[in-house]
């Protein structure tokens, strides 16, 4: 994440609510109805078309066209300020929080375009799951953590159940499971990072975005977390910005270079990109002769 003065105001508005679901009216439809989820293992679910974002008059994002495959690891990497994060953030639309941001082109999720103007960001952002570069739980309990998001949209459940279930999928119930109604705060930073997980999965979504998570954490508890990234895409499509090269060879399938000016300069599988990438500034990147 960038330390300028908007991304403080996103900072901000996600101390509020990380997830963004507070922030935006819930009583319309979702528009989001017609989308088909993609069925077959290497579809794209997320397809951006020429998708450009700019913050006032400075351009972020350069005509991106990118489809992420359902259910594999994609990562996005490249310098800091190419544009990473904001790519992530067209996604779940929360560059709408951002009052400088304008984004143009067309950004779909299944078969519906996510900006068309039917489409509510609320709804989407419970189909597309949001975790953070520092973990950032709320001050209330492991339990309350977990739901809040299906609490706050009104989504009626076993809760207990998914109380289970998620903290079960983010790795953390055997270390939680006696002590749900302490605070998420009174846990290690890796355990928050996985109790954020857990809320961001218990509205079951089809996609899960991670800003750089394990970049705040220890050796051991990153390795938790790029374990963990690997059982979470059985279940959904992750796409992940990460600053860290190895990390993105060890944990994605598919990996997204991204280099100055907002260019998205090549998109292959993982392998091909560390191993023989096409484009010689990629090269030089992987290599490490800049960046
Ligand atoms: N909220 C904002 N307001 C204004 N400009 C922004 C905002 N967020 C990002 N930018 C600018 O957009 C460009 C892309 O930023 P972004 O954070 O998306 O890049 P990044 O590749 O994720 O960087 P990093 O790796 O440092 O997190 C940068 O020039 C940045 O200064």
């Amino acid at each position: 994440m960038n330390n300028n003065e908007s991304e403080t105001t996103v900072a901000s508005d996600e101390s509020k609510d990380p997830t963004g679901e507070t922030l935006v009216d819930t009583d319309v439809s979702s528009g989001l109805e017609g989308g088909d989820r993609s069925t077959r293992p290497d579809d794209p679910i997320v397809r951006a078309e020429g998708i450009s974002v700019w913050y006032d008059d400075d351009q972020a994002l350069d005509d991106i066209t990118l489809a992420i495959p359902e259910h594999k690891v994609t990562a996005m990497i490249g310098p800091s300020g190419c544009g990473k994060s904001t790519f992530l953030r067209c996604i779940n639309r929360m560059n709408d929080l951002i009052d400088a941001a304008r984004v143009e082109g067309d950004l779909y999720l299944g078969g519906k375009n996510v900006y068309d103007a039917d489409v509510d960001p609320v709804a989407l952002r419970r189909r597309v799951g949001m975790v953070f570069q520092k973990p950032n739980p709320f001050p209330k309990s492991i339990r309350e953590n977990v739901l809040y998001g299906l609490k706050v949209q009104g989504i009626q459940a076993d809760y207990d159940q998914v109380v289970e279930e998620s903290l079960k999928r983010a790795a953390l119930w055997d270390e939680v499971k006696d002590r749900l109604d302490e605070s998420g705060l009174e846990l290690s930073g890796g355990q928050q990072q996985r109790l954020c997980i857990a809320r961001a999965i218990a509205p079951d979504p089809e996609v899960l975005l991670m800003d750089e998570p394990a970049s705040a954490l220890d050796p051991i508890a990153t390795s938790q977390i790029e374990d963990l990234i690997d059982d979470l895409a059985e279940e959904y499509t992750v796409a992940i910005v990460t600053h860290n090269m190895q990390q993105a060879a060890r944990i994605s399938d598919k990996t997204a270079v991204f280099l100055t000016g907002g260019e998205l300069v090549e998109f292959d599988d993982t392998q091909k990109i560390f191993e023989n990438p096409e484009n010689d500034r990629v090269e030089d990147y992987i290599t490490g002769k800049f960046g």
